[in-house]
């Protein structure tokens, strides 16, 4: 049995630079992966894939782990199964990648699983082929990410930074939030660009400090408890704070995991939904099970 960690991601900044003629917006973001994960097990099974979930509601019809697992059965052929338990701890339609973490960590797994030796580049352009957000999740740590996001550049790493996610009951479609979306109305700004440029100069505290995300004024619009989250998040003395991807979970950094726990407890309030944990270096972690080769697998 192989057991997977998949990571949730933050965006620390997200420009948005037009319309492609695919349909998707040409983004400029910086992604990171967290250490809030959905637990996956995965053991091989004859006659086709069979999927168990427990934890935050999820469908089990069309789940990004079923699509992830038949696309890579398609591309290489391979004609057995797998039987595939998900503990889902990522909440979901929440900004965090949850799925896209899910389908990665699937991907790498089963090839794993399965003896397939397929490389890594090769799952991660299959996996932008089911959602823009699994190459990140299958590479992890600290990424540019142009085009539609998935045009990876890997950056030098933040320190291990605490990390509060607060997000209210609800959830939000990522298309629903972009069909909002007008250039017109958004004066540029490269907030991207610029954490790019303060992570090569190894100056993170700066890094983090130039994010910004233009999609914010979208969804604060139709949500302003969400713009006063943002204050008071930013009132508790965090290095920064902000919506990831397209919410509507804000997240607030601090230098320690300790600090974000103890300015976690005036947000744990009815209507809100709160976590801690911290950046982290990787995406997604295999190990094998008690039974199997006494290895971590990556
Ligand atoms: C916004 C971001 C930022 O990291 O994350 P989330 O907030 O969803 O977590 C991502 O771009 C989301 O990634 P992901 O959730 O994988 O999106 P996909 O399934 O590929 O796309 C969902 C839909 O969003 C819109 N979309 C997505 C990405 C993009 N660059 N332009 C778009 O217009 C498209 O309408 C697309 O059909
Ligand atoms: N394994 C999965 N985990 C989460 N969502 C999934 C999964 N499989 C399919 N979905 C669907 O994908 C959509 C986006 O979910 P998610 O990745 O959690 O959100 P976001 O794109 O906001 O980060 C949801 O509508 C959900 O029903």
């Amino acid at each position: 049995m192989l057991l997977a960690l998949a990571r949730a991601k933050i965006n620390l900044a997200l420009e948005v630079r037009g319309r492609r003629k695919d349909g998707y917006h040409e983004v400029v973001t910086v992604l990171q992966s967290i250490g809030l994960a959905d637990v996956l097990t995965f053991a091989p099974a004859e006659g086709g894939l069979f999927l168990e979930v427990s934890g935050e509601p999820v469908p089990k019809e069309n789940n990004l782990v079923l699509r992830a697992a038949e696309s890579l059965r398609q591309a290489t052929g391979y004609q057995g199964g797998a039987f595939i338990r998900l503990q889902k701890n990522i909440p979901v339609a929440a900004g965090l990648g949850g799925g896209s973490a899910d389908a990665a960590a699937t991907l790498l797994a089963l090839n794993r699983l399965w003896g397939l030796g397929c490389p890594e580049e090769f799952l991660e352009r299959l996996g932008a082929e089911i959602g823009v957000d699994i190459p990140f999740c299958l590479r992890g740590g600290t990424a540019l990410g142009r085009g539609r996001g998935d045009e990876l550049t890997s950056l030098p790493s933040l320190p291990a930074l605490g990390v509060l996610l607060v997000k209210p009951l609800y959830g939000l479609a990522t298309a629903t939030v972009y069909q909002e979306f007008d250039l017109h109305l958004h004066p540029p700004c490269f907030p991207a660009e610029e954490m790019t440029h303060w992570l090569y100069k190894g100056q993170w505290q700066l890094a983090v400090k130039s994010g910004g995300n233009v999609l914010e004024e979208v969804v604060f619009r139709r949500y302003p408890e969400l713009r006063r989250l943002k204050e008071e998040l930013l009132a508790t003395g965090a290095l920064c704070a902000g919506l990831s991807g397209t919410g509507p979970t804000l997240f607030a950094l601090f230098p320690s995991w300790e600090e974000a726990l103890d300015k976690a407890s005036a947000f744990t309030v009815q209507g809100w939904r709160v976590w801690v944990t911290t950046t982290v270096r990787r995406g997604v972690r295999l190990f094998w099970g008690e039974n199997d080769a006494a290895t971590s697998a990556g």
